[in-house]
């Protein structure tokens, strides 16, 4: 199957902190891929590097083949990368729709046309009751959902998703599961970090883990969970024993 996004011995420093390094894993086509590890694996870094807004001290990010890694957000959201943040980033005095719409200019000067597409996505959202609603008024579930609509509207065939999952009730994260699912469905592929194990693995088609800034073990979801360097980088090494 084809790759769609490559991920070439790529490395970061951010002063004495080596965030990323020498990290290789493809992105298939179509598939939902987890990004886990703990607290400071760089899961985050890594995602900087892909969407654009940090760029590699050295190796290589391609998508479809062609370079993208160094060449800046705007440019990495014209090819068609779209991501949400960990800390939900919205235009709170804005509505649902003005947010969507911001995403929707991307690709066109049109406001009718840049109205339509994201009256679209909002629906595909859910959020249609609350399309006059300012972002600010918004329930944390329906911010996330705004996220992922507004990183729609960019028309992106690769998004991805930091935390979206994280700090929602079971039914909301269920909610969310099933948005993942129909964004999939729509012919994009999704790269998610999530520290919500149980919400993730049913949901993720491959994991790649990383630790320390380097990857740990890449595989199905039932198998990386059961990597003793896994969960030894999870809960200690009296855990791995066991
Ligand atoms: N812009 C930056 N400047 C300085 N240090 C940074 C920067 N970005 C990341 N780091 C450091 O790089 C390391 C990896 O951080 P990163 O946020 O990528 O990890 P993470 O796996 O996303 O963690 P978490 O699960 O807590 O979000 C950390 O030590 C962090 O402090």
């Amino acid at each position: 199957m084809a790759a769609l996004l490559e991920v070439r011995n790529v490395s970061k420093r951010f002063g004495g902190v080596q965030a990323n390094s020498d990290i290789s894993f493809d992105v298939i086509q179509g598939e939902i891929l987890g990004l886990i590890g703990p607290n400071g694996a760089g899961k985050t870094s890594l995602f900087n590097s892909i969407s654009g807004e940090v760029t590699p001290d050295s190796g290589e990010i391609r998508l479809d083949g062609q370079r993208i890694s160094g060449l800046g957000p705007v440019e990495a959201t014209k090819r068609g990368i779209a991501r949400t943040f960990q800390v939900v980033r919205s235009f709170d005095s804005m509505t649902v729709l003005e947010n969507v719409m911001v995403g929707a200019f991307t690709r066109t000067r049109r406001a009718a046309a840049a109205m339509a597409e994201a009256e679209k996505v909002i629906d595909f959202a859910g959020l249609t009751g609350r399309i006059d609603t300012p972002a600010i008024s918004l329930t944390p579930p329906e911010k996330r959902k705004l996220e992922v609509a507004r990183a729609l509207a960019t028309k992106s065939r690769l998004l991805l998703l930091d935390e979206m999952l994280t700090g929602l009730t079971p039914a909301e994260a269920q909610s969310g599961v099933q948005l993942i699912r129909d964004v999939r469905d729509q012919g994009v592929t999704i790269i998610m970090v999530e520290h919500v194990m149980e919400v993730l693995l049913p949901l993720i088609d491959r994991a790649v883990v990383l630790n320390l800034g380097k990857v740990l073990t890449t595989g199905a979801p039932q198998e990386v969970v059961k990597n003793p360097e896994m969960i030894r980088a999870y809960l200690g090494d009296r855990y791995a024993a066991a």
